[in-house]
């Protein structure tokens, strides 16, 4: 491995693999997939999917597959580089092939490492399976005195979590690696939006984990349209790697690479005020469950977690993780044609936040955003698309932050639409509201005389005369401006942000 790219590397194509692809990508350079040593090709991909085994019947749980763009499928060997440009490995292309559902292309074949990935925060706790003792670790140097040396734990219980752990599962896991005399390992999976509230929960509770538990984070992002057992066959595979002898979770699965330990169920003690077996509990005092439904009301509202149910540093990193809604970042986005109100109702409603205080708020005008952001696009589709994108990243990264992003492009296309909500609520909440003033009212209002002159034939790709509007049927509101006065618009904005709790009722 060099530091810069080495002279033959130069001119060969380089393509960014898309964020799960780049953990696979890492995690099959640093032997946590083991077997697998590269992408899968068709056969592969093909036999994992009908029946859980590669060709040579190896069980593998999920396709570990790299798409490409076509223009790609013509090189025999392609730099795959991280998302800032730095190569991380190289691709000797064995097969090109096409996905017989999606039709997306495909690369396979043999990787070889260039450059050890980079890593964020936490990266001082990575580590590569061969980088772990194996089971047992190194035996202590001596003896406590007057006795012999403990032996050391026979086996290696992982816990490889995308969840903090509460009090429940402390005791589960204390438990569960007593009766096997087993150290701990505990992988918080990587790939969602909060791994650092992730990693400083199960570090917070370190005290709480037996002696001698490690904390190792791995890239192991949620996989779309993947069942829950085969991604519970991923996680053992990869706890395998790392040396594990057993992995603790809530189902056992059929296949697994190392044995599913399922605890025994638990409760809380409202006597004595502990968590134990529930078979250890007289039944009236088995404490009811803090439902995942019932936490997310009480983290919603801003009230505390309580004690019983977790420790408090949990607690704390689940507040930052999901904050209270009237802390909460959110996005108001407006859809409508041109003069349908979008710009109105969204001065109003920043006017109105403004001036209750407690929210700080940017205001993305349809009009504005083409004069800066985005500024020399055309109204083509694809131009269209790329605006509202680029209003959607902005927004989100407000929303990320805490504050208020009020957007108000026409928006036409609704996959684009669906692009910003996805990309949004991943990191706060996200409000569409359809502005569906008929194009009648619009055109009658032209206050920029554009429909007169799209009527004339002068503007080409005019929304709702010769270019598409596509109506939501995913708004969280809609409004009819022609039937109301541009302050009851707001207060209906308004008033739904109150109901939903981002904002105090004045
Ligand atoms: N061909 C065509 N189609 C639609 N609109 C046009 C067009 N050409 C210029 N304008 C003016 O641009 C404003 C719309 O820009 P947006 O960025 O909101 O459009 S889009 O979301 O990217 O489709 C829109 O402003 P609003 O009236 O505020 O919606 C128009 O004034
Ligand atoms: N209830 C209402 N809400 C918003 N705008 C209204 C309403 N009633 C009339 N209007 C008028 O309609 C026009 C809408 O223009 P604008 O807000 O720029 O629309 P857009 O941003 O969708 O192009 C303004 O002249 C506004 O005064």
């Amino acid at each position: 491995m060099t530091d810069g790219v080495p002279d033959t590397l130069r001119d060969l194509p380089a393509w960014t693999p898309g964020p799960v692809e780049l953990a696979d990508l890492e995690l099959i350079l640093a032997g946590a997939y083991r077997p697998l040593t590269g992408f899968l090709g068709s056969f592969d991909a093909a036999m994992v999917i009908a029946g859980g085994r590669l060709a040579d019947g190896t069980p593998w749980p999920v396709p570990v597959t790299l798409s490409v763009p076509k223009e790609l499928t013509e090189h025999g060997r392609i730099v795959l580089q991280d998302p800032e440009g730095v190569p991380v490995a190289l691709l000797d292309v064995t097969e090109a092939w096409q996905d017989p559902t999606g039709r997306g292309w495909r690369l396979a074949g043999p990787l070889e490492a260039l450059r050890a990935p980079a890593h964020g925060a936490f990266h001082a706790l990575r580590r590569r399976p061969d980088e772990l003792d194996p089971v047992g670790g190194p035996l202590p140097a001596e003896a406590p005195e007057g006795g012999r040396p403990p032996a050391p734990p026979a086996n290696r219980l992982a816990v490889a979590t995308r969840e903090p752990l509460h009090r429940k599962q402390l005791g589960q896991l204390r438990q569960v690696a007593e009766r096997l005399g087993a150290e701990v390992l505990v992988l918080p999976l990587l790939g969602g939006e909060h791994d650092d509230s992730l990693v400083r929960a199960l570090l917070g509770v370190r005290r709480e984990l037996p002696d001698g538990a490690r904390i190792v984070p791995v890239p192991l992002p949620e996989r779309e349209g993947v069942e829950p057992e085969r991604d519970l066959l991923l996680r053992a595979r990869v706890a395998a790697a790392y040396g594990a002898t057993h992995l603790l979770a809530d189902a056992e699965v059929d296949g697994a690479a190392v044995p599913i330990v399922v605890p025994e169920p638990w409760a809380y003690d409202a006597d004595v005020e502990v968590w134990r077996p529930v078979a250890r509990i007289e039944p009236d005092h088995v404490q009811a469950e803090l439902t995942a439904e019932r936490l997310g009301e009480l983290l919603d509202a801003g009230e505390p977690v309580p004690d019983w149910f977790t420790p408090p540093a949990v607690a704390a990193e689940l507040a930052i993780a999901r904050p209270p809604k009237v802390r909460r970042g959110i996005t108001v986005f407006f859809t409508g044609l041109s003069g349908s109100g979008k710009s109105t109702v969204a001065r109003g409603l920043a006017d109105a936040l403004v001036e209750r205080g407690g929210r700080t708020v940017t205001l993305l005008d349809g009009d504005v955003v083409r004069t800066m952001l985005s500024s020399g696009l055309t109204f083509s589709r694809a131009d269209r698309d790329l605006n509202i994108r680029r209003i959607g990243f902005v927004a989100a990264e407000i929303t990320r932050h805490g504050g208020t992003a009020i957007c108000a492009p026409i928006a036409p296309y609704a996959a684009t639409r669906a692009e910003v909500r996805r990309m949004v609520s991943a990191v706060g909440d996200f409000i569409l509201v359809h502005v569906a003033t008929p194009l009648e009212e619009c055109e009658r209002r032209d206050r920029k005389g554009l429909y007169a002159k799209a009527r004339a034939g002068l503007i080409p790709e005019f929304t709702g005369i010769s270019d598409p509007y596509e109506e939501p049927d995913d708004a969280d509101l809609v409004l009819d401006t022609s039937k109301m006065a541009p302050d009851e618009a707001v207060g209906l904005v308004l008033d739904l942000l109150v109901d939903g709790g981002w904002v105090r009722s004045a």
